[in-house]
């Protein structure tokens, strides 16, 4: 039956997800407790949990691999062997595969299968090492970023774990888990150390932290999109979960929507969004929020636009985006680049095809004019 299709995989995504979501909060509570042995800096210099990605990474690696097979199994994702590999690396190592196994000692709370034994070093390498597919046209592939806007966790700000699914070049699955996103967001902005701090001041909202963290995830054609919330750690994940549908935002007002970009200027040119949104009538002041939450706030109807212009040169990776486009459409939203063409996911690693930028809405009116006013000012620019 065509609602049946791929209702297995999309529940063990989820599942994986919480617990991928799970085993982010351990690490963040360990780093703001002083606990600063977790944050590496990656080849790039950015400040990143290189441990949390490779953790996150091996995880969902052994539990996809465990629940379909091996053979069955082929995963795009961001963290390679490289890194992790290294004769000096071996401190990273011994703190991955630790956090791995306390994880994957927990995967029957999600209701999926934890191993007979703790793993050894090799199976730990072996799980990451298995993420070295490049996708492409062909075939049925997983993508995953174990930990999108890094920048945000270790900021203790906004993340995510982004899980797809594509096949045959098309995303079909998407699951964003945001362990730092309130169930009701009043803001955006919510910061979790402010959180914990409030938090250890005042015990009345300690009940709070079950408000905290949710997985949205859909299913590509079935028009409809979800919300779990993050269960706290002594609870077992009974299926749904409580899972509500969400639907986009219904504002198509230019004066009343409201914008959410990347919080990072080298990232998506700040002045070019600001002159779109001039010139398309936004009056409210943009949302810079780390991480696929971007879409997560679109999808929830939290806010209306998401717009994203990197540098020339950049190629955006389809891990930071897949899971994102697919809960965003299924909520009632419109994904494009630039051009107003439909993100490809079939050209393997990257959005080759991409032109210029990113432009999510909530519904077709806005993103038309989005669009047309890139058309109207593209030439003046000077991306
Ligand atoms: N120069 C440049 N331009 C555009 N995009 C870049 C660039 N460098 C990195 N990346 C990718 O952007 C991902 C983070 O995007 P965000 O929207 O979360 O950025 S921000 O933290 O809000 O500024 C980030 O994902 P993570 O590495 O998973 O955090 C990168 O894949
Ligand atoms: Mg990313």
């Amino acid at each position: 039956m065509e609602n049946d299709r791929y209702a297995k995989e999309l529940e063990v995504a989820v599942r994986v997800v919480h617990v991928a979501c799970a085993l982010c909060r351990r690490v963040q509570e360990k780093l703001f407790s002083n606990d600063s042995d977790h944050v590496l800096s990656k080849d790039d210099d950015s400040p990143v949990t290189v441990a949390e990605d490779f953790s996150v990474q091996a995880t969902v690696s052994w539990l996809l691999s465990s629940t379909f097979g091996v053979e069955n199994v082929s995963i795009v994702a961001e963290e390679d062997i490289q890194t992790i590999s290294k004769d000096d690396s071996a401190n990273l190592l011994a703190a991955v595969v630790n956090t791995v196994n306390e994880s994957l000692a927990l995967a029957s709370n999600y209701g999926l299968q934890s191993p007979e034994s703790t793993l050894g070093n090799s199976e730990v390498l072996e799980a990451i090492r298995r993420c070295n597919s490049t996708g492409g046209l062909r075939g049925r592939h997983w993508i995953l970023d174990p930990v999108d806007g890094t920048l945000g966790f270790v900021r203790g700000d906004q993340y995510a774990v982004a899980l797809a699914l594509i096949e045959d070049g098309n995303a079909l699955l998407g699951v964003l888990g945001c362990p730092n996103y309130p169930l009701k967001a009043e803001s955006l902005n919510y910061n979790y150390q402010h959180h914990h701090e409030t938090m250890s001041e005042s015990s009345s909202l300690v009940c709070d932290t079950s408000e905290k963290g949710c997985i949205l995830y859909a299913r590509k054609g079935s028009g409809e999109a979800w919300l779990q919330p993050l269960i706290s750690r002594d609870k077992v994940l009974e299926w749904p979960n409580y899972a509500q549908l969400i639907r986009v935002s219904s504002v198509d007002d230019p004066a009343l929507a409201t914008l959410c970009e990347p919080v990072e200027r080298a990232n998506s040119n700040h002045s070019f969004t600001a002159g779109l949104a001039h010139s398309v009538g936004l009056r409210k002041q943009p949302l810079r929020v780390h991480s696929m939450v971007k879409y997560a706030a679109i999808a929830r109807g939290d806010a209306e636009i998401f717009m994203k212009f990197a540098r020339s040169g950049y190629k955006e990776k389809i891990w930071d985006h897949a899971a994102g486009v697919v809960i965003v459409e299924e909520a009632g939203g419109v994904v494009t680049d630039a051009g107003g063409r439909p993100l490809d996911f079939s050209k393997g690693m990257y959005l080759e095809c991409l032109d210029r930028g990113i432009i999510a809405c909530s519904g077709i009116t806005l993103h038309e004019k989005l669009i047309a006013a890139v058309y109207a000012s593209w030439d003046s620019s000077n991306l």
